[in-house]
């Protein structure tokens, strides 16, 4: 990276958001749930400002009817890339801070971690294996409308750990739509896990699987997520998976 780049990088308030957090504590949260509370993200003019970017064609490469592909109830759209600001931003400002989890996590589950040092050459090399399209995705969720469990993987090149940003105000704008977890435990039943997201905040997640203590070390548990229906009002939400698409 230039010098000019890395200077940018530590001054720009995206960077300085994600370094508010204290990321000890998220880390050991994320190991022990799965999932972890991030800080604040984006203000609330600038959730505003990214539901509002649904309406316009021109930023998206394609649009999925939930309903159509049994995936749920409800629509989201993929952005094109080059992303928006805030999202090419803070997935560049995230990516530093997730990179020690998911490479402490391949460790323990004894797998070679692919992932380099930096994120454009991470997606270089999901693009030399054919994983080229964008994966920043635009949900919206209407009443009645949910996500059914599912894993965001688009090819062999998995980044095992993602974020969420609710872009609605829970309780005001909407009601239900919790954001679920189900982790599916090594020869016993799944935990389940609902979070109620609040407006602005990130919420880191596994991906594919992470590593579970066993009685004889640690085994990999496949973890699903989605979202709960929708009771009344509107939810939007930003989703930021860290490998490209096939
Ligand atoms: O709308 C949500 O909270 C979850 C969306 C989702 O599936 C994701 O972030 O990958
Ligand atoms: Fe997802």
């Amino acid at each position: 990276m230039s010098t000019a780049k890395a200077t940018r990088r530590k001054t720009d308030r995206w960077y300085s958001r994600v370094e508010s957090g204290d990321w000890e504590a998220i880390t050991t949260e994320v190991n022990e749930y799965g999932g972890a509370l991030l800080p604040q993200l984006l203000t609330p003019e600038e959730t505003v400002e990214i539901r509002e970017l649904y309406e316009q064609d021109g930023l998206f490469r394609s649009t999925v009817d939930m309903g159509r592909h049994r995936f749920g109830e409800g629509r989201y759209r993929y952005f094109n890339a080059p992303y928006p600001e805030p999202i090419e931003r803070l997935k560049q400002a995230l990516y530093p801070r997730l990179l020690p989890i998911a490479r402490d996590w391949w460790t323990k589950l004894g797998r070679p971690a692919p992932w380099p040092d930096s994120l454009d050459e991470w997606l270089r090399m999901c693009h030399d294996a054919g994983q080229t399209k964008s994966s920043a995705i635009l949900l919206h969720y209407g009443e009645k409308d949910w996500n059914a469990l599912h894993r965001d993987l688009y090819g062999d090149l998995v980044f095992p750990l993602q974020v969420v940003i609710n872009l609605n105000e829970p309780g005001v704008d909407h009601t239900g739509g919790e954001f679920l977890l189900l982790e599916q435990r090594p020869r016993a039943q799944s935990r389940g896990m609902a979070t109620l997201l609040p407006r602005g905040r990130g919420y880191l997640f596994t991906t594919r699987d992470r590593p579970v203590k066993s009685a004889r070390g640690w085994s990999a548990a496949p973890v699903r997520h989605g979202v709960s229906a929708v009771r009344s009002g509107e939810r939007h939400t930003l989703a930021l998976v860290f490998h490209d698409a096939a």
